[in-house]
């Protein structure tokens, strides 16, 4: 907890009033749109600068010298750190927390992907250990259930407006709006209109400012994957065996026993996204 207290301190972030928090996991989507919500559906921003200079992280070393020497308002942060880490500093203040969450299954699925890719994360090992530690919460960030349960259990103290990928990717239009209105940045129809159009898929795919190609092979070797790989609810299907999903579903269910969250698991029927069209 002093950690993030002290960095926020750091980063002036304490005047948290005019401050966006960004957290886990579609994040990059979530960037992306408030970028473009900012820019009230003007590409310039997000065609021009990297998503880690428009929404740093928060628990990146570079992140306070940024933030020291940008004037713009309001600032947006992005973050994985979980609630016990960062909530509390944040429980008096105005700041606006945007809290993406995803089925558990795809994160896992995408995460393995990016771990793959990741020069500076430990190997991911095979699929069953990384499934096995990411039911241990013994991946980077700790545990997924820990972190959804932390944020989403203290969201009445907080300004918190918690966003599903699912949503997002079944109805952008409406969410736009919805996180448009959290922010008290409504927006015209046709301002509207081009966030989704920039905020697609496939936009975002051919978008270097956001889709992570600018980053040298040293970090992510581009040679083992895309950051944009798919993009698509019930992508773990792909990836899981019966027994998997079953071992998956114990823990799950067993772990998540005290939580009221339901999630989306497949891809609605007969909803053909026209995003990656
Ligand atoms: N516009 C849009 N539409 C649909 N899906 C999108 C979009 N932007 C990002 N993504 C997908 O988000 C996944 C990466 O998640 P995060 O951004 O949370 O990753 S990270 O925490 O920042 O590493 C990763 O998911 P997978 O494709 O399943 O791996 C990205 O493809």
């Amino acid at each position: 907890m002093v950690y993030a207290e002290e960095w926020l301190k750091m980063t002036g972030a304490t005047d948290v009033s005019r401050t966006w928090f960004i957290t886990f996991t579609g994040t990059t989507w979530m960037q992306e749109i408030v970028t473009l919500i900012s820019s009230r559906g003007d590409p310039h921003v997000s065609q021009t600068t990297p998503n880690w200079t428009r929404a740093p992280w928060l628990e990146q070393y570079y992140c306070a010298d940024l933030l020291k020497s940008s004037t713009s308002t309001p600032r947006v942060l992005t973050t994985h750190l979980p609630h016990d880490l960062l909530g509390p500093a944040l429980q008096e203040s105005k700041a606006r927390i945007i809290y993406v969450s995803r089925n558990p299954k795809d994160v896992l699925v995408s995460f393995y992907h990016f771990h793959k890719m990741a020069n500076f994360l430990p190997d991911a090992g095979s699929f069953p250990e990384f499934l096995h530690h990411f039911l241990e919460g013994t991946l980077h960030f700790g545990s997924w259930f820990d972190h959804i349960k932390g944020w989403t259990s203290q969201a009445a103290a907080l300004n918190l407006l918690h966003v599903t990928y699912e949503e997002m990717s079944t109805d952008l239009h409406r969410t736009i709006n919805k996180v448009s209105s959290f922010l008290q940045r409504p927006l015209l129809e046709h301002e509207l209109n081009n966030c989704v159009k920039h905020c697609s898929f496939s936009c975002m795919k051919d978008n270097k400012m956001i889709n992570y190609s600018l980053i040298p092979d040293e970090i992510l070797d581009h040679s083992k994957g895309c950051f944009m790989r798919k993009g698509e609810i019930g992508d773990w299907r792909n990836m899981f065996t019966e027994e998997q999903n079953r071992y998956f579903d114990t823990a799950f269910k067993s772990k998540m026993q005290d939580c009221i969250l339901k999630f989306v698991w497949e891809k609605p029927e007969n909803e053909e996204s026209e995003l990656k069209d």
